[in-house]
């Protein structure tokens, strides 16, 4: 097996690591929020993998046929073959980015405020639009401790879901919502024994079943790679079997189909496609475009076949792993197994001086833009939020700060700069400190919130 990509590099775009002082400087002006960071202060940028990732020459060249048509677009058709060969499900509508997915089917689904959407764990802007659809979101996962082995962290707690269910009435709840991977628990899988059993006890008790699936080619990989009998099985045969057990889906294509920009909607009945499909005009756009120009389509339905090559996923969770191994001999405390985009640092334990309510998963991203140049994002207090009826902080399960590794875009040199960083960072920890705010937006805070030292 060769140890190199599955691909040659056509086009370049430089970086470099700018002074200390530049970026002590640089640092200041964004209000200690890496948000607020240029990209060309930031040496790797390791923010997020959202949109980031590089499109292939078959993507590129699919866009010169993009069709700009307002309406019946030949591109949404291509797209929409894509989908429905991949997912099974007729109805398939294009969104903006995932956000517009999210807000588009919770817009119709939760019919009244106070109802239920569960999940196995939300994604927060998930969370965020449930909650402004005046919906109620509940986590589900199953409790497994960060530093414990399981193939599968990312799973539904289902005697938990079952008991939820049985306890609130399946009537007040709009839909269960499958996140896979699942994202803020570490981009962990979710096996599919678990989307399996999960989906039966919605059919049991006739709750509806949406996957969110930014990362499900990754997810599909995990299976392949840890789940009994799917060894030998092509990771879209993994999705299709997969999908099977749902009744649609919102997607950010921004992930796992490789493209920089672009959401998914899609159905397997014509009588949710149309409910929901209510909202699509008047927030996103036509059915058949959603906000996205026709050559994005195109770079879309290429990108969603791209990212289920095996070769492709090998070496695209390869490299996080690869990232994983290195800080894990080191002895940085990290979530283990390292999950399909992301390397997760437990700021917790990196950071055990630094109170959770000084959120010590951003006190690193901080530390870590000032000794390297890398820029990465807290997922933990932060991010969680405040108690919507107390108006106090809430304290989430962990503290991370998140290393996001975006597609096809750095190389294992990379990374070893990135672990070096960390390491150094590590070495240093003592000087590390908590912030605090100095302004906090009320909805989707560490986008967009301003932070002094604490
Ligand atoms: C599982 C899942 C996601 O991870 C997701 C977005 N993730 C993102 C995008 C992001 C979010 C917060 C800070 C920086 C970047 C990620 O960095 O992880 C969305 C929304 O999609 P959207 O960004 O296209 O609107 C829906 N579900």
């Amino acid at each position: 097996m060769p140890k190199g990509e599955p691909f040659k590099i056509k086009m370049v775009e430089p970086i470099r690591l700018i002074p200390r002082e530049d970026r002590e400087r640089a640092l200041k002006e964004a209000h200690y929020n890496p948000f607020f960071l240029r990209s060309s202060d930031v040496y790797i940028d390791l923010l997020t993998d959202s949109g980031t990732g590089a499109m292939s020459q078959f993507q590129w060249s699919a866009m010169m046929l993009g069709d700009e048509s307002y309406a019946g677009a030949s591109s949404y058709y291509r797209l929409k073959e894509t989908v429905t060969d991949i997912t099974g499900y007729e109805y398939v509508i294009p969104t903006h980015q995932g956000r517009g997915a999210e807000k588009v089917a919770f817009s119709q689904l939760i019919t009244r405020p106070g109802m239920y959407v569960l999940s196995n764990m939300f994604f927060d802007t998930t969370r965020g639009h449930v909650q402004l659809a005046g919906g109620r979101p509940v986590d589900l996962l199953i409790d497994v401790p960060t530093e414990e082995y399981h193939p599968f962290k990312g799973n539904m707690d289902t005697e938990r879901l079952e008991q939820f269910i049985r306890e609130h009435g399946a009537e007040n709840i709009a839909c269960i919502v499958m996140t896979v991977t699942n994202n803020s628990a570490g981009g962990q899988p979710v096996s599919m024994a678990n989307i399996r059993e999960t989906y039966q006890i919605a059919r049991k008790y006739g709750v509806l079943v949406l996957f969110d699936v930014a990362r499900y080619a990754e997810n599909c990989h995990f299976i392949r790679m840890r789940e009994e009998g799917y060894a030998d099985k092509h990771p879209i045969d993994i999705a299709r079997e997969m999908f099977s057990y749902g009744d649609g889906l919102m997607m950010s294509a921004k992930k796992d189909a490789l493209v920089n920009i672009g959401g998914l909607l899609a159905f397997r009945d014509e009588e949710l496609f149309t409910k929901v499909g209510a909202a699509v005009v008047p927030f996103e756009g036509f059915l058949t475009y959603g906000g996205l120009a026709g050559r994005d389509l195109e770079a879309m339905a290429v990108g969603l076949r791209e990212a289920l090559d095996p070769d492709y996923l090998a070496y695209r969770v390869g490299q996080v792993q690869y990232l994983g191994e290195m800080l894990r001999n080191a002895g940085i405390p990290i979530q283990w197994p390292v999950g399909g985009h992301a390397v997760f640092i437990d700021a917790a334990k990196f950071l055990p001086h630094v109170p959770w309510d000084q959120f010590p998963g951003h006190a690193l991203t901080l530390a870590l833009y000032l000794e390297g140049g890398v820029r990465t994002v807290e997922v933990g207090s932060l991010m969680i939020g405040r108690d919507p009826e107390t108006g106090e902080n809430v304290r989430g399960p962990f503290e991370f700060t998140r290393l996001a590794i975006p597609r096809r875009v750095y190389t294992n040199l990379h990374l070893e700069d990135v672990a070096e960083t960390v390491i150094n960072a590590f070495q240093k920890r003592e000087e590390i400190r908590g912030v605090k705010f100095a302004r906090e937006p009320k909805v989707l805070r560490h986008f967009t919130a301003w932070f002094d030292p604490a």
